[in-house]
């Protein structure tokens, strides 16, 4: 009996992914994309400099002449927060770690793709994605998931890793790989999980008489407002994991979702995480937990911003703040990836190497890269 056309696609893409996935040793790979940081202090120029160079993140007029200007500008400032917070940032330590439990677990969870193996390919600090190329060529991979480590999808931060793996890939730098991506998993019931407990611990740090007064402040990375308004889905998602971490705590105590980190004199998305925390000490709310949500591992914005500026200043005002700890290597997390990844294996083969909400474009996107990037991926980095 001859299929239906959508039907034969589909079995086509279960194929040629059971056949990468059950090639003779190659390990099965799992890239682990994220923006990354300087490791050591004297990172820190290169890491503004290629940071400040991505027109994916911050479009510049004359980006290759303006990056190199205000990367140096920046340099000192951004120092001595990586000297304040003990020399650098410990997000290469942690997604190593956090890569490779999870591929362990993984060989247990999904033993059909077994060997897996993890990989980093960050976006602005080393290993950079041309390191992790090298390093997937040299290893002889023919079939690897993109997962980003950002759980709630953005243009500026994964989109942008997506397109610089999809221009890797279109130059060959890659090699012959099948792929596919895991872009988003904000509400993924482990992750959920993860900071609700992380949540609950700071809470405990509270009387017990005083617990459920205590106001949740989930802060996450803001967006310029002109990447708001081209339709970002970033806001929408960070939105949801709150909704969720809430279900899950049965809504026992108040909360808002705040936004930190602006730069530069534009209009980003608000409340500000400072300005929130003077409203509830001037509303007499003197009790919070301060909630990282959009990253999942310490970095200057937890440690630096989070810990040192605005802790400081909320003690100042006479408020009692605990800060959430960061997922960091939190078994729970890490299973959570694992879990992740193992329904990504298991549903990619019905489902095609990328996820239905990839496909669609911001409706006010402008840049080619997006359309040619989503393509790309949608045929398994083959086209
Ligand atoms: C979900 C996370 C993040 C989003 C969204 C995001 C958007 C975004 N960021 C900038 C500009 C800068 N970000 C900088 C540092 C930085 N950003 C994130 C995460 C998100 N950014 C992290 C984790 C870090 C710190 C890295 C670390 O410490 O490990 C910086 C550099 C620091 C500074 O100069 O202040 C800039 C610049 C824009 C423009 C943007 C959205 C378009
Ligand atoms: S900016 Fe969102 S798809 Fe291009
Ligand atoms: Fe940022």
């Amino acid at each position: 009996m001859r299929l239906p056309s959508l039907t034969s696609s589909i079995s086509r893409y279960s194929r040629s992914f059971a056949t990468a996935a059950n090639g003779p040793k190659s390990p099965t790979a799992v890239v682990m994309l994220n923006m990354g940081g300087p490791s050591t202090v004297e990172e820190t120029h290169d890491f503004l400099l290629n940071l400040f160079s991505d027109g994916d993140l911050i479009p510049l007029p004359f980006q290759k002449w303006a990056a190199p200007i205000i990367a140096k500008r920046r340099t000192p400032k951004i120092e001595k927060q990586y000297a304040d917070i003990g020399g650098g940032s410990p997000i290469l330590k942690y997604t190593q770690i956090q890569g490779e439990a999870m591929a362990k677990l993984l060989d247990e969870l999904h033993p059909e793709t077994a060997p897996h193996k993890s990989y980093v390919a960050f976006r602005y600090a080393r290993p950079l994605t041309e390191e992790t190329a090298r390093q997937l060529k040299a290893d002889g991979v023919k079939r690897a998931i993109a997962f980003t480590q950002y759980p709630q999808y953005s243009c500026s931060t994964t989109g942008s890793s997506l397109n610089e793996l999809y221009r890797k890939g279109k130059a060959g730098e890659l090699g012959d790989i099948e792929w596919s991506v895991i872009d988003r998993w904000g509400t993924h019931p482990g992750f959920i999980e993860a900071v609700a407990q992380n949540i609950e611990a700071s809470l405990a740090k509270f009387p017990a008489s005083e617990r459920s007064e205590v106001v949740l402040l989930f802060s996450a990375h803001s967006l310029p407002m002109s990447v708001v308004n081209r339709g970002d889905p970033y806001v929408l998602e960070v939105s949801a994991s709150v909704s969720a971490v809430m279900d899950r705590l049965g809504h026992s105590n108040p909360y808002r979702l705040v936004w930190q980190s602006q730069v530069g004199p534009s209009a980003w998305m608000g409340m500000q995480t400072g300005d929130a925390l003077k409203g509830l000490a001037r509303l007499g709310q003197k009790k919070v937990v301060l909630v990282p949500i959009a990253f999942t591992s310490d970095h200057i914005e937890t440690l630096y911003e989070l810990d040192l500026e605005y802790a400081e200043e909320a003690r100042e005002l006479g408020i009692q703040i605990e800060r959430s700890e960061s997922l960091n290597d939190s078994p729970v997390f890490i299973r959570a990836l694992a879990d992740i990844t193992a329904e990504h294996l298991r549903s990619c083969k019905k489902l095609g190497p990328t996820s239905v909400q990839l496909g669609l474009r911001c409706p006010g996107c402008t840049n080619a890269t997006c359309g040619a990037q989503k393509a790309w991926f949608a045929a398994g980095g083959r086209a």
